[in-house]
């Protein structure tokens, strides 16, 4: 069995991923796959080097990712070229991923955390797809705090992305996670005991 999960940015997926997996679902995480092709040697890193110039590099070779996080989240364009570089090789890299751990054990829940599910069109790889929700204030309050950035900052980020109510519009299951976690840990407990997990 396999769901995709996403949400918006700082909207908990990585909270929500993580209770699935301590109930003993497997995680494949796209954010996880998107910083391992910018890794110093990877082919996708070079492509971004060549497109963006070798100021998005820090000193010692590795992606300076503050520096271009800020040329991309404000400039549409950019940020459509550098997906165009980074999603088929992530893509690919997922697929492998999940299809692997199928063949190990079929009846095993996997989780797929891919921020930009729904953005990227990637729906039909699931069946079903969880969104992880927070009402945008509250996206925008715990980005900031948690990147350390300004207002401004946080909602050039959030609107690089599709809107958080559409996706919610698009799940065919919702865990709200604006409350406490205690509350975010008891909605995961029942879905899963309604996909019969338990
Ligand atoms: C631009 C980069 C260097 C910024 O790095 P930074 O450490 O500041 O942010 P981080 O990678 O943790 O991303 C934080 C969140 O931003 C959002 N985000 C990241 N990339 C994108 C994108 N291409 N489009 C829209 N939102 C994005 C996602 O919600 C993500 O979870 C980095 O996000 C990157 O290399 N992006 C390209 C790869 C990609 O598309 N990743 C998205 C996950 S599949
Ligand atoms: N229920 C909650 N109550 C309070 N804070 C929370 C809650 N859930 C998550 N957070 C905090 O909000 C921030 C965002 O959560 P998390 O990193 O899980 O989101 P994400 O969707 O994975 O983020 P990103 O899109 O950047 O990958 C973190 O600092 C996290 O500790």
């Amino acid at each position: 069995m396999i769901i995709g999960l996403t949400g918006g940015i700082a909207s908990g997926k990585s909270t929500v991923s993580a209770l699935f997996v301590s109930k003993g679902a497997r995680l494949v995480d796209a954010d996880v796959i998107a910083r391992e092709v910018m890794l110093p040697g990877h082919e996708v890193l070079a492509a971004a080097v060549k497109q963006f110039g070798s100021e998005i590099l820090s000193p010692d070779g590795t992606l300076n990712r503050g520096k271009l996080g800020d040329i991309v989240f404000q400039d549409p364009a950019a940020l459509q070229a550098l997906n165009n570089l980074t999603h088929p090789a992530i893509r690919r890299e997922i697929k492998e991923r999940m299809n692997s751990m199928e063949e190990e054990d079929p009846k095993k829940l996997t989780i797929v955390d891919i921020p930009l599910l729904f953005e990227s069109g990637l729906e039909n790889m699931f069946h079903e797809i969880l969104v992880v929700y927070v009402p945008r204030e509250v996206q925008i309050a715990r980005l900031m705090e948690r990147n350390g950035l300004s207002l401004e900052q946080a909602e050039a980020r959030l609107n690089a992305q599709m809107d958080i109510e559409a996706k919610r519009n698009k799940a065919d299951y919702i865990i709200d996670n604006s409350g406490e976690l205690a509350h975010t840990e008891q909605q995961v407990a029942v879905l899963w005991d309604r996909l019969g997990l338990s």
